[in-house]
């Protein structure tokens, strides 16, 4: 397989969660050129589940990775850039498909003792598709007995697998919230409730809350990515949308911040007379490395003397977390050389990274577990 064609041509069809049809479709194309015998496929929504049968199987071995891209308009200036304009593969998953499809060649080509299944999951950035595809009957038929997963990183160099026992990735919530309240003319706000002044307020008063609120040895962020409201420039708006997301190191510190989101909703809604309505959409539960599973990954890369870094626990959030929740395994970065960070326009991973990606991720499945 051609691992930077593959990820090229998976570049350019970037879909959001759970629309990732034309994805889909490559998907299985690419797979149904390998020889069949001992692989077994079945669909699930927008993604795919994949079973590879071994010589002497004792249990299976999962390999999740998602699929799903973001809703960015890309400034790479790529010659194979996104065709679906608006959307780009801005996180890595075009690497994270490849990277699967490889391995997974080459445990068709080469079998191994065990099974393999390899999870194409839709819709990680967002409604979240690890719990609903962890629920379905396809998934429970065909339960993995561990499961390990990896994600693209421009903090380290190409090719460097960075890792650690405990928490890797944050607990996270999103957050939407509404306020309703009295539109009117730009000439008489004295008529009027003003969304757009109530959320104003509300954001910059958001802002105490990892300042002031959350101890300072306990890690939170609070970001808001997006705020939308009103018609026209001299009209006053009657509705105003505040988006942003939660991030946490711990459960507690998540319960704290939301009980504070909510405090100063109530004193938006006191001091402009507005109706605030919070959803906390999808939530994600941390991504946390159990040390009997992730050591013997860490000798294993030592053993095979593949870059390695102990790294920091992060702030981005991965639906992975539900599967270590539930199942023994493990989660790693894998280095993808500097470049812009993961969710910018201009984000370009060094396609290096590829090969090693799949040479790791096949090695374990071959030898580690
Ligand atoms: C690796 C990464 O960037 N993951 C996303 C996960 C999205 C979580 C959810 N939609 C939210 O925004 O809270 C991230 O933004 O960390």
């Amino acid at each position: 397989m051609d691992y930077v064609a593959v990820r090229r041509a998976l570049h350019q069809i970037p879909e959001l969660g759970f629309e990732e049809v034309e994805t889909q479709a490559f998907l299985l194309d690419q797979i149904k050129q390998l020889p069949q015998e001992r692989v077994q496929i079945k669909k699930w929504k927008t993604g795919l589940l994949v079973r590879v049968a071994g010589t002497h199987p004792t249990k299976v071995i999962g390999f999740r990775t998602d699929i799903d891209a973001l809703p960015i308009k890309e400034n790479t200036g790529y010659s194979f850039q996104s065709k679906n304009v608006g959307n780009m593969h801005a996180c890595g998953h075009d690497f994270h498909m490849t990277i699967a499809l490889g391995a997974l060649e080459d445990v068709v080509l080469h079998p191994v003792k065990e099974d393999v299944l390899f999870i194409f999951q839709p819709a990680e950035e967002g409604p979240g598709g690890a719990l609903p595809i962890m629920a379905s009957s396809e998934f429970q038929n065909w339960k993995p007995d561990s499961i390990f997963a990896l994600h693209v990183s421009p903090e380290f160099p190409a090719g460097t697998v960075a890792t650690r026992e405990g928490i890797l990735f944050a607990n996270t919530s999103e957050l939407f919230i509404d306020f309703f309240g009295k539109g009117g003319h730009a000439a008489s706000p004295h008529l009027t409730h003003d969304t757009i002044v109530a959320a104003s307020h509300f954001v910059v008063g958001l802002q105490t809350i990892v300042a002031r609120r959350v101890n300072p040895l306990h890690s939170a962020v609070l970001t808001i990515g997006k705020i939308s409201g009103g018609t026209k420039q001299n009209i006053i708006a009657e509705h105003a949308r505040v988006e942003g997301t939660i991030r946490t190191l711990d459960q507690e510190t998540m319960k704290a911040i939301k009980a504070d989101i909510e405090r100063h909703v109530q004193a938006v809604e006191t001091a402009y007379q507005c109706r605030g309505e919070i959803d906390y959409g999808a939530n994600y539960y941390q991504v946390f490395n159990r040390k009997e599973y992730v050591d013997p990954f860490i000798q294993f890369c030592r053993q095979n003397k593949y870059p390695l870094e102990l790294c920091d626990e992060g702030m981005a959030g991965e639906d992975f977390g539900y599967f270590l929740r539930d199942f023994p395994g493990f989660m790693f970065w894998l280095g993808v050389g500097k470049t812009a960070n993961l969710h910018s326009a201009d984000f370009k991973p060094d396609e290096a990274a590829l090969a090693q990606g799949v040479k790791v991720v096949s090695t374990y499945i071959r030898e580690g577990f």
